[in-house]
């Protein structure tokens, strides 16, 4: 039977993304195979431990345990485990229950395979583009955004100019269909400067998405 190591399940509202605001069963697993400097769920891999493993029946059962129409697959790196990831998003979609099924992943897994097994319209990927600040910007899947569909959202974090004017350049040497966000590095970035920077550089197709959960929860707080 397969076993997932997980970090925890909840509910909440999506915090990011054109999704944010609607009630939202979190999934997180456990693992990650980047370790970006401004990483704010350091909880979800080595030196901390996996909370548990699970099969993916009770995985799906204690999901379902929820109201929530949206699902996140979260972690970590959702997509570490390949083939078994692969099944446990079958599964969640198999129940019917969700309108919505995002997959938060990191850019450094090559999203080929899952594009071409898992043909449901309620799976879309939020993939993470790691720019210079993160220490990780080497390990990027760049072929990942070709392929990435118009439902698909391509999320920068940004944490100085540096990386504002990475993102930028990458849009115009790697044309994309998903949805360009610009998220602000809660520390580092103040969110009037990026808007700043992103109208004096006449980027109008790009969102700008503030962590809404960081805002109305503590920006420390597990579990929401
Ligand atoms: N509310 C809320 N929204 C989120 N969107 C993505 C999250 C994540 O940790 O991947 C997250 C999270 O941890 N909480
Ligand atoms: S990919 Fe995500 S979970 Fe992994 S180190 Fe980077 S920010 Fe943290
Ligand atoms: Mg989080």
């Amino acid at each position: 039977m397969i076993r997932l190591p997980m970090v925890e399940i909840f509910e909440t509202v999506e915090g990011e993304g054109t999704r944010a605001g609607f009630p939202t069963v979190f999934v997180r697993l456990f693992g990650c195979n980047l370790r970006c400097t401004w990483c704010d769920t350091k909880y979800s891999y080595p030196p901390a431990e996996a909370e548990f493993t699970m099969t993916i029946d009770d995985i799906v059962a204690e999901a379902g345990r929820y109201r929530s129409r949206h699902v996140c697959l979260t972690g970590g790196e959702p997509l570490l485990y390949g083939d078994k990831s692969a099944a446990l998003i079958e599964a969640l979609v198999a129940t019917g229950r969700y309108d919505d099924l995002h997959i938060e992943t990191n850019g450094a897994i090559d999203l080929t395979p899952f594009l071409e097994r898992i043909e449901s319209p309620i799976v879309r990927y939020i993939m993470d583009y790691k720019l210079p600040d993160s220490g990780e910007e080497e390990r990027m899947v760049t072929a990942n955004l070709a392929k990435l569909r118009p439902q698909d959202e391509l999320k920068f974090v940004i944490g100085s100019e540096r990386d504002f004017h990475a993102a930028k350049a990458l849009l115009e040497a790697y044309p994309t269909r998903a949805l360009p966000l610009f998220s602000p590095v809660w520390e580092t970035m103040p969110p009037a400067k990026l808007v700043g920077l992103m109208l004096e550089h006449g980027l109008s197709g790009v969102k700008l998405n503030m962590q809404m959960h960081k805002i109305i929860w503590d920006p420390a707080a597990r579990g929401v």
